[in-house]
């Protein structure tokens, strides 16, 4: 059976002044049906640049420029701008960084959530309201409170209500673009619960974007390992964490306090990303990788199997 949603080699590109950039080279991936998929990687490194092509929404100077994104089998990437305002919030939601200071604060947050169900649904105003006040308890808030303004809300109850109009039209997949950032630690746990709670009960698929690599581990079975635009390292969550075949991902992890809760030195990764209008020769990490060999800036990686679904795109490393 296809999966919920197969991205196939996509490649976006941004025009600047100077040239081009490709936030996302040949990025593949799939997401099943109730599938949470881990997207993670250093600052810059292309992930709020995957999320906006797959819902398109790149800003005026990006776009795709290569790949397919396969949503239940049909072709999105290829779709125009009516077709997709069909499909987002539909079938796909984006719930963003900092999504709660986007609440309208002249107007309740019960208005704000039936609006969003009845620009995509046609269902009557009595209706809608119904289900704004379902959608809040569904995200721990009483439902009576539908009628207050955002400042009567905390941040993270606002950040629960865009949730809630994140899956008021019930997609298929949500995508969380560091859905906690900003939030304090006792809040953001709580709203990962939540995620992971609608996840389970509504069988969405969800790709989660973040730092935090403990987040992952905790909530999603697979994870997609992001370096300079390219995915290095792919594969159901504990193999890639206990047993990681790039040399990125076993810095990453290293350089992360404590993923499994007990871990407590760091070790940075020396030196910088690169600038992706002139990214490295070869693989992109060479220049940063402890096991470079003099082939690695000459060859460019492809993402092969190592077995179990995992992928790697470094034909060098010894488990
Ligand atoms: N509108 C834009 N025009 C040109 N370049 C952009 C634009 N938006 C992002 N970029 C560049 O694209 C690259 C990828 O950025 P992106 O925001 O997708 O990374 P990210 O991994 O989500 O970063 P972060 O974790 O900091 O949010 C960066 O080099 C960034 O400077």
């Amino acid at each position: 059976m296809a999966a919920l949603l197969e991205v196939q080699n996509i490649t976006t590109q941004y025009r600047l002044k100077d040239g081009f950039l490709n936030p996302c080279d040949q990025v593949s991936f799939t997401v099943e049906k109730g599938e949470g998929m881990g997207l993670v990687g250093e600052s810059a490194c292309g992930k709020s640049s995957m999320a906006l092509s797959l819902m398109k929404l790149l800003p005026d100077n990006g776009r795709i420029i290569n790949g397919q994104v396969l949503l239940d089998g049909r072709d999105i990437s290829r779709f125009s701008e009516e077709e997709m305002k069909k499909v987002r919030w539909k079938e796909m939601a984006l719930i963003f960084q900092g999504a709660m200071n986007a609440l309208n604060p002249v107007r309740t947050v019960g208005d704000q959530i039936v609006e969003a169900i009845r620009i995509h649904e046609k269902i009557p105003e009595q209706q809608a309201w119904k289900r704004a006040k379902m959608l809040l308890e569904s995200v721990e808030i009483d439902g009576k409170r539908v009628r207050q303004y955002p400042h009567e809300f905390s941040g993270g109850m606002r950040q629960r209500v865009m949730i809630a109009m994140g899956i008021a039209c019930n997609p298929k997949i949500v995508i969380g673009d560091e859905p906690t950032t900003g939030l304090d630690v006792m809040v953001k746990s709580q709203i990962l619960q939540l995620l992971e709670r609608l996840r389970r009960e509504k069988e969405m698929g969800m790709i989660l974007i973040t730092h935090d690599l403990s987040v992952v581990v905790e909530i999603c079975e697979k994870v997609a390992v992001m370096y300079a635009g390219k995915i290095m390292e792919y594969g159901p969550t504990d193999i890639v964490f206990e047993h990681p075949a790039h040399p990125y991902t076993r810095a990453l992890i290293n350089a992360f306090p404590n993923i499994y809760g007990d871990r407590q030195l760091t070790a940075s990764i020396p030196g910088s990303p690169p600038n992706l209008l002139n990214p490295p020769a070869g693989c992109r990490f060479h220049p940063r990788c402890s096991c470079a060999r003099p082939v690695c800036s000459q060859e460019k990686p492809e993402l092969l199997p190592v077995g179990g679904g995992h992928y790697s795109a470094c034909p060098l490393v010894v488990r």
